[in-house]
């Protein structure tokens, strides 16, 4: 198998084009957050209601956050604008098609189930509709996609146990669960009881962790909730002993450069620890996360990072990639195949390079 060090060697000029071009997946994506403003205004006028907004302008405009909760206050607002199936099913359709253009021939896709049963969406309006899409993707787009159920962390555990257990009737049709929102003051360990049930049931596990929060968050979501992935963890690096063991256990990072700048956890690209993480030896990966608010999707993140991080080379660009189907939930077989897709799109950059 080859490694970073083969393709370190890839000139710089040619990596976005290589970067577009390659197949990739995407772990770390709400779909509520691929909402973008032209479709909240159709949906808005499709189900009649007004906004606080004159215009999508006004609606884009409004779209400058100075942390985290910030943008989730605009973001549940966005989400309300959902009430039918077709809602649901719209939304990641235009996700999926856009994923696809991307390359991404992979998609686990996160939803937040409370954002719409608390404003008396039935839990099968939702799930129905962005299973619809996920099989459209499949059959159409030759894109397989995955859903991931995620808590809302600043909700209670009781609230967290009382959603998977409605959601239970649609178990076929997602594959884990996940825990979002504010991360401030609502550590992992918090979810401890739903985790565990999750786990019973033979659910995949991921949870944010380290995006505001602090290494402590981190290690809590590895030792109480047992996860597979850390989302985000960028504040790992602050914690060498964490370091040390996430390298180890090739835990997953779905990092979000473009989320981490708009959101203020980093000052600009240029100062982000991408770099860092890979040199660490760490399974980090890049993600889009609200692409609709965050002023990327998926290959915008990454061509944006190589743009801005002149740390990063070719070697960095495969291994990313590589990792975004290692940390996938998929059949090793399919890895492989993909995998293969991958090497070849690099080895063949390679030889151009040399010719
Ligand atoms: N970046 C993020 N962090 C926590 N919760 C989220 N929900 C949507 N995007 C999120
Ligand atoms: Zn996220």
């Amino acid at each position: 198998m080859p490694g970073p060090s083969d393709f370190a060697s890839i000139p710089r000029s040619a990596l976005p084009a290589l970067l577009r071009a390659a197949p990739k997946a995407e772990l770390h994506i709400h779909i509520e957050g691929s909402l973008e403003p032209e479709l909240i205004f159709r949906l808005a006028q499709r189900n009649g209601l007004s906004l606080p907004y004159a215009s999508v302008d006004a609606l884009r405009a409004a779209y400058a956050f100075s942390d985290l909760q910030s943008f989730l206050d605009i973001y549940y607002a966005g989400a309300s604008v959902l009430l039918q199936e077709q809602d649901f099913f719209d939304m990641a359709w235009a996700y999926l098609e856009r994923a696809a253009a991307d390359g991404v021939v992979h998609a686990e896709i996160f939803f937040d189930p409370q954002t719409h049963t608390a404003r008396g969406v039935p839990m099968g309006t939702l799930i129905q509709g962005l299973r619809r899409a996920c099989r459209r993707a499949e059959a159409e787009l030759g894109l397989s996609a995955v859903l991931i159920l995620c808590f809302l962390r600043h909700l209670s555990e009781d609230e967290a146990l009382a959603t998977l257990e409605a959601a239970l009737p649609w178990r076929a049709d997602f594959i884990g669960v996940g825990l979002d929102s504010s991360e401030l003051g609502h550590p992992p360990e918090k979810f401890a009881r739903v985790f565990a049930r999750a786990r019973a049931l033979g659910l995949h596990l991921v949870a944010h962790a380290g995006e505001e929060g602090p290494p402590a968050y981190v290690w809590s979501a590895l030792d109480v909730l047992k996860v597979q992935r850390i989302d985000h963890g960028v504040r790992s690096l602050e914690d060498a002993a964490l370091v040390a063991r996430l390298a180890a256990e090739r835990m997953p990072l779905t990092v979000c450069p473009l989320s981490n700048i708009k959101l203020c956890v980093f000052k600009s690209l240029a100062e982000h620890n991408l770099p860092a993480l890979l040199d660490a030896g760490l399974c980090a990966l890049v993600n889009s996360d609200d692409p609709a608010y965050f002023g990327g999707y998926l290959n915008d993140n990454l061509e944006q990072c190589f743009e801005a991080l002149p740390a990063l080379h070719g070697g960095h660009a495969w291994q990313l990639l590589s990792n975004s189907f290692e940390a996938s939930f998929v059949a090793p077989e399919r890895k492989r195949r993909w995998q293969a897709a991958l090497d070849a799109a690099f080895q063949s950059a390679l030889s151009a390079a040399a010719s």
